[in-house]
């Protein structure tokens, strides 16, 4: 994942870096600055009035999602690699949501599955078959978690200071226990949704998914079923993520990169190290990989969502950053070469080339015969593997290095994001619900993979967004150290959930009826 601490760097030199070259087309620019407010196009959005239920929830219900989600967190379902997953403790987690949801496993219109032993898909039956389902997707498996380095056990699930701990607290534990909350307290309060939607949670997206998500996205389109949008996890209420810009903003991931683990390999005579040759296939592939790291991958600025989000996020700022900002037809180069400082900004906009593996050598005296290094790139979403492929040939430039493509695949098509797409605007309005203190809602890019790009058969509206607040040190503890959430963050979490599947019951995307709540 990219560090997103430097993304406040490339803040502070947003902030102080061009203000010298800006001042002069200011006064001009002035005269033509676009304002950038949020329409509200969804009033009138899903249950209104009498049959609405309010996210209000008892001291027990709140002490009960507390517990459960700790007990969740105390199930070690770790996926070491494809073949080594701990299926004990992903068989217990199958036990723990009977337990703790009993009305979802005991209500007429739901129906669970089991899929390939651990994965479970939920459907739940609207009353209006007119309106088209949609899914809410999530991950029960974790990465593994050694135990150094955490101030409490990975798996102990322990409460302190206001905090769950434990690896899956934010990825992605807290989402699959969340939806299944959710759903069960509305249950609870004798709920019938219109809309009929599935609950998907697979359970080794750390590894692929091969097994959960792939095979529960075949198993719906062998059914002929079509979505009209998926929300997963990837994109963040980004909380002090910018200097200058106080207020938190939502990331709603509208594509995510494509990938590329690419091994590259020398060959050369072995021999005794007494008398080397002048090169050798370490010094060879070294040399190219070192080629490799040196020449970045081109810079995409404006050929994906980048544009997008700083002209979204530009009335959040003062002069002059907004009249940069909304300028971009002149400030985009300056700003391009600005976000490409640091590594969270500089990966939205290009092709990712990290050097992962370096393998040599047998013996300290002999010269090797092979040297192999594996690459992982991410790619931009207006690049393709193809073409990724070529350009690193071209760097590299030399005829004894040999690739071997491990897996590749295409960056995700951008899923719509204007004013008709349903699962966007869904989002967008849920999130000015729940957290009234955002102020700017913008499409981004996920620069990880998640399970909804194996539903692009299924759907063209795949959304990433996790309803929490992160900041850039939350960030961190993504498949790192000490990974946490806030016990409120989770009933926020929870009561996101209860809104969203609501608003979801609506026929259309309504029309703006008044400019009331505009940001
Ligand atoms: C101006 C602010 C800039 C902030 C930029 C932050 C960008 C945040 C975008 C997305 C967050 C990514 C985190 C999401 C999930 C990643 C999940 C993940 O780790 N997936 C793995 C899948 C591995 C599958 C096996 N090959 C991965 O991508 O490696
Ligand atoms: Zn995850
Ligand atoms: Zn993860």
């Amino acid at each position: 994942m990219a560090e997103p601490g430097a993304a406040a760097s490339a803040g502070r030199l947003l902030a102080m870096g061009v203000t010298g070259t800006v001042l002069a087309l200011v006064a001009v620019l002035l005269l033509r600055t676009a304002t950038f407010p949020e329409p509200d196009e969804l009033r009138g959005w899903g249950r209104t009035g009498a049959s609405r239920i309010p996210a209000q929830f008892s001291e027990a219900e709140r002490t009960a999602m507390k517990e459960a989600l700790k007990e969740a967190i105390q199930m070690p379902t770790v996926s070491f690699s494809s073949e080594n997953i701990n299926t004990t403790a992903l068989a217990e987690f199958g036990e723990h949501i009977r337990k703790v949801f009993p009305f979802l496993f005991s209500t007429s219109f739901i129906q669970h599955e089991v899929v390939e032993q651990y994965s479970h898909l939920f459907t739940i039956h609207g009353s209006d078959p007119k309106l088209e389902p949609y899914m809410l997707l999530a991950h029960i498996d974790v990465v593994p978690a050694p135990n150094d380095g955490w101030e409490v056990p990975p798996f102990s699930g322990l409460e302190r200071d206001g905090f769950i701990y434990g690896r899956g607290t934010i990825d992605n534990k807290n989402s699959a226990m969340a939806i299944l909350q959710a759903m069960e307290l509305l249950l609870r309060r004798n709920y019938v949704p219109q809309r009929s939607f599935y609950i998907s949670l697979g359970h080794d997206e750390e590894v692929s998914g091969t097994y959960g998500a792939q095979k529960i996205a075949a198993l719906l389109e062998s059914r002929g079923i079509e979505l009209s949008f998926i929300i997963d996890e990837g994109g963040y209420i980004m909380d002090d993520f910018i200097p200058g810009f106080e207020k938190p903003f939502a990331w709603i991931s509208v594509s995510e990169k494509g990938g590329m683990n690419l091994m590259l390999q020398v060959d050369s005579d072995p021999g005794h190290s007494s008398m080397p040759p002048k090169e050798t296939s370490i010094g060879i592939l070294a040399a190219a990989v070192s080629r490799l790291e040196k020449t970045p991958m081109p810079n995409m600025f404006g050929y994906g969502t980048e544009k997008s989000i700083l002209e979204q996020l530009a009335g959040q700022f003062g002069f002059p950053l907004n009249i940069i900002l909304t300028n971009l037809w002149i400030f985009g180069p300056i700003m391009s070469r600005i976000l490409e400082k640091s590594p969270a900004t500089n990966a939205m906009v290009r092709t990712t080339v990290a050097l992962t593996m370096f393998n040599s050598g047998i013996k300290v005296n002999v010269i090797p015969p092979t040297a192999q290094a594996t690459i992982n790139l991410r790619i931009h979403p207006a690049q393709t593997v193809p073409e990724v492929l070529e350009i690193v040939r071209n760097v590299v430039a030399d005829d004894r290095v040999r690739y071997h493509v491990l897996n590749a695949f295409d960056p995700l098509p951008l899923s719509p994001h204007d004013n008709e797409a349903f699962g966007y605007q869904l989002l967008k309005r849920t999130i000015r619900d729940v957290f009234p203190e955002v102020t700017a809602v913008v499409p981004g890019i996920c620069v990880g993979n998640t399970d909804a790009r194996h539903y692009t058969n299924i759907s063209k509206g795949l959304y990433r967004f996790n309803p929490i607040a992160l900041n850039p040190q939350s960030f961190k503890s993504f498949h790192g150290l000490n990974e946490k959430i806030s016990i409120q963050a989770y009933e926020t979490q929870v009561a996101f959930l209860f809104e969203l599947i609501q608003n979801a019951d609506t026929e259309k995307v309504p029309r703006p009826h008044s400019a009331e709540h505009e940001l």
